[in-house]
């Protein structure tokens, strides 16, 4: 099955879906090694990684490749931040078509204003509900493999409140929304709200320093979500480990303190098939014509 059907079969099937995100193409590969559901691509953590704050300063471009080369490294679907879209609804069409050759599974789209902010922090704003069904129906339209999935973002909560959401995400739903993301609720008892409002699956962020307290797969499950974001999860637990890491090699002059907490060179050979691109090589430079 290809990784765009696997993700429709899971939407479909009433289970939660795992998604944390990676931040780097390999860790796509230890997600998928892990036995996640897919593998999910942050904005916050791409634009955290070329030193930007995450208030849409990246460009379609960046967005695709990097969603291309992680794509690249895992089987799993995979499923992208396209933030407010980059643009008005002519380019949140071709951001989809873009997307879609990069080979990911679907991408979610937001109702904030252009710039954008973190959904988790104060001072966003929405744009009216009719401007965000023109961007969605610019991406349903834009869509040529039915498989992708196109997942409306609203961030109405934390600005409008919890009923405005909800008719938000109805609104988006009728505009051929595939699943609704809503962001920063308060409580569990909000995602149930969201679950009896409408029909189509639901995502849930699960950013750490957030709105939303941290609840388990099983909480989030019998709330009614279907897919789980671990969006900032694992680019936080490696840039804590950098932090003291650099400070261990500072204070003691030498790293050798922290070799037990590292990730060995053969484990990393492991996850990178070396021993199979070595005996590919091996295969080709010994191959000898029969005369
Ligand atoms: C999900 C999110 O859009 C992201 O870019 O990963 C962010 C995550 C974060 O900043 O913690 C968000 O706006 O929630
Ligand atoms: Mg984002």
């Amino acid at each position: 099955m290809s990784a765009r059907a696997a993700f429709r079969a899971g939407l479909a099937s009433g289970r939660l879906l795992r998604f944390p995100g990676a931040f780097t193409p390999l860790t796509a590969r230890l997600i998928e090694e892990r036995g996640f559901d897919g593998v999910y691509i942050s904005g916050a953590v791409l634009a955290a990684e070329r030193g930007l704050p995450d208030i849409g300063l990246t460009t379609l471009t960046e967005v695709t490749d990097r969603g291309r080369d992680i794509t690249a490294t895992t089987t799993l679907p995979t499923f992208i931040d396209a933030d407010t879209g980059f643009g008005e609804p002519m380019n949140v069409a071709r951001t989809i078509q873009s997307l879609e050759l990069a080979g990911l599974a679907g991408c979610h789209l937001e109702d904030q204003v252009n710039p954008k902010r973190c959904g988790h922090l104060d001072g966003k704003s929405v744009v009216e509900p009719a401007e965000m069904v023109r961007r969605l129906r610019a991406a349903v339209g834009a869509r040529t493999d039915p498989n992708f999935v196109i997942c409306a973002r609203t961030d109405a909560r934390s600005v409008e409140g919890l009923d405005a959401a909800i008719e938000r995400a109805k609104a988006y739903v009728d505009a051929g929304a595939d699943a609704i993301f809503p962001e920063a609720l308060a409580d569990l008892g909000e995602f149930e709200a969201v679950r009896k409002a409408i029909d189509v699956p639901i995502v849930a962020n699960m950013t750490e320093f957030g709105k939303s307290e941290l609840f388990t797969a099983q909480q989030l499950a019998d709330a009614g979500a279907s897919v789980v974001i671990y969006p900032v999860t694992l680019l936080r637990i490696a840039m804590g480990a950098i932090e003291r890491g650099l400070d261990a090699i500072a204070a003691d002059g030498t790293q050798a303190a922290l070799v037990p907490q590292m990730q060995t060179r053969a484990r990393l050979y492991e996850l990178l098939r070396y021993a199979d691109y070595n005996a590919f090589d091996h295969d080709i430079f010994t191959y000898q014509e029969n005369s």
